[in-house]
């Protein structure tokens, strides 16, 4: 089973980034997609490396965000592609059946075109408004998620869906109540000072009906 907490990374140089993913690491994340917006190849390669080398050692999945060619290229776990990014199926045909792709979605559609192309899992929102992305889709709230999941499930459509945009702790319960798989989260983690309890409390709530 996907981790249902992914940690989507933040900051503007190589420095920052890593310091921020190992403390997520740290504090118990086993999911880290590297988010390095507007950087060099060269800086976006050296960074991709170094979070790599952090994964394998902390054993968590590693997803790039964006760089097809990087997530091949450095052997990465897997890819998140944008609704202008590259084509799901295009990225299923050149990283091959066992890497994991994950696409973004706004609406029922997007989700029922991801899973008919080869996606692995879907990152749905945006929940609320958030600064960390510029150019946010159409903001679904709690509704938003009631709907498209209820239309997933009388189209009988199965893929794990995380949740996306501004989350809080206090949204979670009310998020996976919709039928949601998980939530992906920058902000509240990285700019938590005590990581490891906010993380543990996420958890608790995002597994809480989970039989082992
Ligand atoms: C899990 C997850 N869901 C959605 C996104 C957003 O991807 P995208 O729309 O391509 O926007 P950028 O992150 O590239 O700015 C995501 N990254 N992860
Ligand atoms: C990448 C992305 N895509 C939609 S919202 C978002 C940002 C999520 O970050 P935060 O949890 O800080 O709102
Ligand atoms: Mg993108």
């Amino acid at each position: 089973m996907y981790s249902k907490l992914q940690y989507i990374s933040q900051g503007e140089t190589i420095e920052t980034q890593l310091y921020n993913i190992h403390q997520a690491l740290d504090a118990g994340c086993n999911w880290v997609q590297m988010r390095f917006k507007n950087q060099t190849a060269q800086d976006t390669f050296t960074l991709a490396e170094a979070v790599k080398l952090l994964c394998e050692e902390y054993l968590a999945t590693f997803i790039v965000n964006d760089d097809l060619h990087l997530a091949k290229r450095i052997a990465a776990d897997g890819v998140h592609l944008g609704l202008t990014d590259t084509k799901i199926d295009e990225a299923r045909a050149i990283l091959g059946s066992t890497k994991i792709i994950g696409g973004t979605a706004n609406t029922v559609e997007d989700i029922h075109n991801h899973v008919q192309n080869g996606c692995d899992y879907i990152g749905l929102g945006p929940f609320r408004f958030t600064a960390t992305k510029e150019k946010l889709s159409p903001i679904l709230g709690l509704s938003g998620y009631f709907d498209i999941l209820q239309k997933m499930k009388k189209n009988k459509i199965e893929i794990p869906v995380y949740a996306i945009g501004g989350i809080t702790l206090r949204d979670v319960n009310p998020l996976m109540e919709t039928g949601i798989h998980g939530i992906a989260v920058s902000g509240i983690i990285t700019e938590s000072l005590e990581k490891k309890i906010l993380i543990q409390q996420l958890n608790e709530k995002l597994y809480a009906n989970v039989i082992v």
